[in-house]
């Protein structure tokens, strides 16, 4: 397989008057995984689209594998397995039959679509609701199930949008351990989501998109200090956070800062120094967001 699962040039795409991809490039090395985060409606979805071959591109070009999206659909889709917002998981079947029905459509014979079912009924911690219908599964159950059936047949890129969307905090980190076994085995994952943290426990490389384009790109640690080496947080008597400043950390450098907040700020404010977190990464990049630019 080609060193770059994803590889993105250039992509643009709009819809009627509204550009939600202005030029995007990316490249995801195989067998890593990369987050795409972005604000509501800032193209993360489409862009995804894009790199299963369900929307054509307006410019550009996007490969996956080494195939070319728009002139080698059919070997992209052979290359790649979809799950997360448009999961097709038949809710009046048990999560083996589901399993075993995606095993047989993928050309499978019955025993091997059996068998095949069994291992990720294991694998994701479903066997003791094997029998049992999808629609009395809780949403991480669905969740689980949901990758596990991605996984029937092997493709080497997976895309997953907004896998935990919804779900509570142990569900999620259940399924980020799934996920993390996917990369164990050489796969190559894509996935979008809406919680900091699951990017940043997860993901080899974040990229933030926003304005249609992918504003910042790096591990979880180069993005943070990125915006600075230490985060300066000043709390009102209620202990709200009322403002975050970055700054480098240096004593001349949080003097300079606090000089001036404290012409803006009461004397009761409290004053604490953190390392940035990925809230602090998403709004520096994510600030003085245009998700309806468009042209005229
Ligand atoms: N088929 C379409 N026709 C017209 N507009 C579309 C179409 N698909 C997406 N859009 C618009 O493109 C913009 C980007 O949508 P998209 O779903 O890609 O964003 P997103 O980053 O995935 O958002 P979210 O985090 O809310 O899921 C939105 O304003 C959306 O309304």
């Amino acid at each position: 397989m080609n060193h770059l699962a994803i590889e993105v040039k250039g992509l643009r795409k709009q819809f009627g008057k509204q550009v939600v991809l202005n030029g995007v490039d990316l490249s995801v090395p195989s067998g890593t995984i990369f987050a795409l985060l972005g604000p509501n409606g800032a193209g993360k979805t489409t862009l995804i689209h894009i790199l299963t071959t369900l929307v054509s591109p307006d410019e550009g070009t996007a490969k996956i594998a080494g195939y070319d999206v728009v002139t080698k659909k059919a070997d992209v889709k052979r290359s790649i397995s979809l799950t997360g917002q448009f999961a097709a998981v038949d809710n009046e079947l048990t999560g083996e039959e589901n399993l075993r029905m995606i095993g047989r459509l993928s050309g499978l014979s019955a025993a091997m679509a059996r068998t095949r079912a069994g291992e990720l009924l294991q694998q994701f911690d479903l066997e003791a609701s094997a029998g049992k219908r999808v629609k009395t599964y809780s949403g991480g159950m669905r969740r689980r199930l949901d990758l596990a059936i991605s996984l029937v047949v092997d493709r080497p890129v997976i895309f997953l949008d907004e896998p935990t969307t919804g779900l509570d905090a142990m569900s999620r980190r259940v399924l980020w351990e799934k996920v993390l076994i996917l990369k164990q085995k050489g796969i190559t994952v894509f996935l979008t989501t809406q919680y900091l943290e699951e990017a940043d426990q997860l993901a080899d490389q974040i990229a933030v998109i926003n304005g249609g384009r992918i504003v910042a790109q790096g591990t979880a640690e180069e993005l943070k200090s990125r915006i600075g080496g230490e985060m300066i947080e000043l709390h009102n008597e209620n202990k709200e956070i009322i403002r975050t400043i970055p700054t480098n950390g240096n004593l001349a450098d949080i003097q300079q800062k606090l000089n001036e907040l404290t012409t803006t700020f009461p004397q009761s404010t409290y004053v604490s120094i953190r390392k940035p977190s990925m809230d602090d990464v998403f709004l520096a990049f994510t600030s003085n967001t245009n998700q309806e630019e468009s042209v005229s």
